[in-house]
């Protein structure tokens, strides 16, 4: 046995235990669970007490991620080495955040290159903002939108949601969908004269945004000119020679390096619609709450670090208590589209089924990920993580100060999230419902009847993250605690949580079936072809 097996052992042992995965009793035996298992860096509280946790199996999985060698991975990620071992190449977001480190990646000054496209967006934002940098017909920018999928939308998109207020320097749009219906929607509500177009793609070789970039780049040309049109747009790219193919000036290409993954890239020229929307100092301090929570992950011990405990808290949830999914659950407005974004960040990341060096993995790997914001979600799908038979941990994030005059709403906001938490992890027992029935004069046969449906088993995990206020800075940390705990999950369950082999096979199978929805060709999967009839015959 190698020291990884009795480390996984140890962790699974107390899973079998009596009382595993129990909640309520922790919470009844301690009342300073909230204080013991909660946790703060950068600004934000992590509290773990409504989970099944204790000092015995965070104490395991801390030594499983000694065994795994978690800080080791998170280590060689931050010294530039190539930790995405199927793509050859590092995983440098952290760099982003310019921190005072000496960045590398393998040969290459990462901080250098991170300072010298930082500049040229910088540049260009306060050129734009100053109306240095106009329109052809001279008018001023006042929306920008910033075409990309993926990783090129879902972060940005997602920020410039949270961050945006009126009065701020621009409007933000995000077209990703290559379904034209997007863009018609959006069309109408801009003038070409006062609109700045970025293509956002690390490839810049992505079906959907050039399809979209090229739908967008002939209205700027019908409305303006073919001459007129690359004044109004830029791109963020790592594909230099696409971007100028696609007409692009070189001084209007805003570049990062392939060391910067797609869903770890908001921080780079992708999130330029960020600075030019919300302004350059926002996105200044988004970078600083994103570097405060890295230097809290690269420096504060195992036991106290904000991303390998709730990296550590998943592998119990899914590994040890079998638990196969997580809702994420912002009650805050603003943060809409987060759970978008933790989507892609960790099921993208952590959908694998090998491991680093090939082989099947011998555990499970991400849960699912899905969310909406509360309180929406309690009158959605929060009846089957209360009764369903599923438990689903949740992910609740809190917002103490709102930035708008409604305290009352507020409040209201605020005791919702508390109390699904609450219930979600005490439950009602049947004899707290019957009570509760014949408190309220329930006829006996009634109390009877119902018993079994108003009875909350509890004992359901969650977390809560609680940011002081929502702003740039609050912002950029809770992304990265998610990003880290992303990388410490690659490294417990040692598979890449780089890489994304999994959205190739669909493509290429898309570009076989164009010309069967073009000219009829038969396609050649039988069930495909009989659809691609089907649909020839409605059109
Ligand atoms: O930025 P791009 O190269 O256009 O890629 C956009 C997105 O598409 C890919 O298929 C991947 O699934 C994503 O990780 C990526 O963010």
């Amino acid at each position: 046995m190698t020291e990884v097996a009795p480390a996984w052992e140890a962790v699974a042992a107390l899973g079998r235990a009596p009382g595993a995965g129990a909640i309520r009793q922790l919470l009844d035996a301690d009342p300073h669970r909230a204080r013991r298992f909660g946790f703060r860096a950068a600004g934000l509280l992590m509290d773990l007490s409504r989970t099944s946790l204790t000092e015995a199996v965070l104490d395991a999985l801390l030594a499983l991620a000694r065994a795994r060698d978690v800080a080791g991975f998170r280590d060689a990620m931050a010294r530039g080495e190539a930790v995405n071992g199927t793509e050859r190449r590092a995983a440098l977001h952290l760099a982003l955040r310019m921190g005072d480190r000496p960045w590398r990646a393998g040969a290459e000054d990462a901080a250098e290159a991170v300072r010298q496209s930082f500049a040229a967006m910088a540049g260009f934002v306060m050129g734009v903002h100053r109306g240095s940098i106009r329109g052809a017909t001279g008018e001023r920018f006042t929306d920008v939108v910033s075409i990309g999928i993926g990783g090129s939308d879902l972060g940005p998109a997602m920020v410039a949601r949270a961050l945006w207020r009126p009065g701020m320097p621009m409007r933000a749009h995000y077209l990703a969908n290559v379904d034209a219906h997007a863009w018609e929607a959006l069309r109408p509500t801009l003038d070409p004269r006062r609109t700045l177009v970025l293509v956002a793609s690390k490839t810049f070789t992505t079906q959907e945004t050039m399809t979209n970039a090229q739908l967008v780049k002939g209205w700027l040309g019908q409305a303006l000119g073919a001459a007129a049109a690359p004044l109004h747009l830029a791109a963020l790219s790592t594909n230099l020679p696409a971007t100028a193919a696609f007409g692009i000036a070189p001084e209007r290409v805003f570049g990062f390096r392939d060391w910067v993954g797609g869903r770890f890239s908001l921080w780079s020229a992708v999130g330029l619609s960020i600075a030019l929307a919300c302004g350059l100092d926002a996105f200044i301090e988004l970078l600083g709450g994103a570097r405060e929570m890295d230097e809290h992950f690269l420096t504060a011990p195992d036991a106290t670090n904000l991303p390998l405990l709730l990296a550590a808290l998943e592998v119990w949830h899914v590994n040890v208590l079998g638990l196969s999914a997580r809702a994420v659950l912002p009650y805050d407005e603003r943060l809409s589209r987060f759970a978008a974004h933790l989507q892609q960040l960790e099921m993208e990341s952590l959908g694998k089924r090998v491991t680093m060096s090939g082989a099947p993995v011998a555990h499970a790997t991400g849960p699912v990920v899905f969310g909406e914001p509360g309180t929406n979600a309690q009158h959605s799908f929060l009846q089957l993580i209360h009764q369903g038979t599923a438990k689903v941990p949740v992910d609740f994030v809190l917002v103490a100060r709102p930035d708008h005059p409604h305290p009352t709403s507020h409040r209201i906001l605020l005791a919702n999230a508390l109390a699904q938490a609450e219930a979600l992890a005490r439950g009602r027992t049947e004899a707290e419902a019957r009570a509760e029935m014949a408190r309220a004069g329930l006829p006996p046969a009634e109390v009877d009847r119902l018993a079994p449906h108003r009875t909350f088993p509890g004992d359901r995990p969650s977390t809560t993250i609680l940011l002081p206020a929502l702003n740039p800075a609050s912002l950029g940390a809770l992304i990265a605690l998610y990003e880290h705990k992303v990388a410490c999950l690659g490294a417990f369950w040692s598979i890449n949580p780089f890489d994304q082999w999994g959205v190739e096979l669909g493509k290429q199978l898309a570009s076989g079936i164009l010309p069967a929805l073009e000219n009829g060709a038969t396609a050649a999967d039988p069930a495909t072809a009989a659809m691609v009839a089907e649909i020839r015959r409605l059109q």
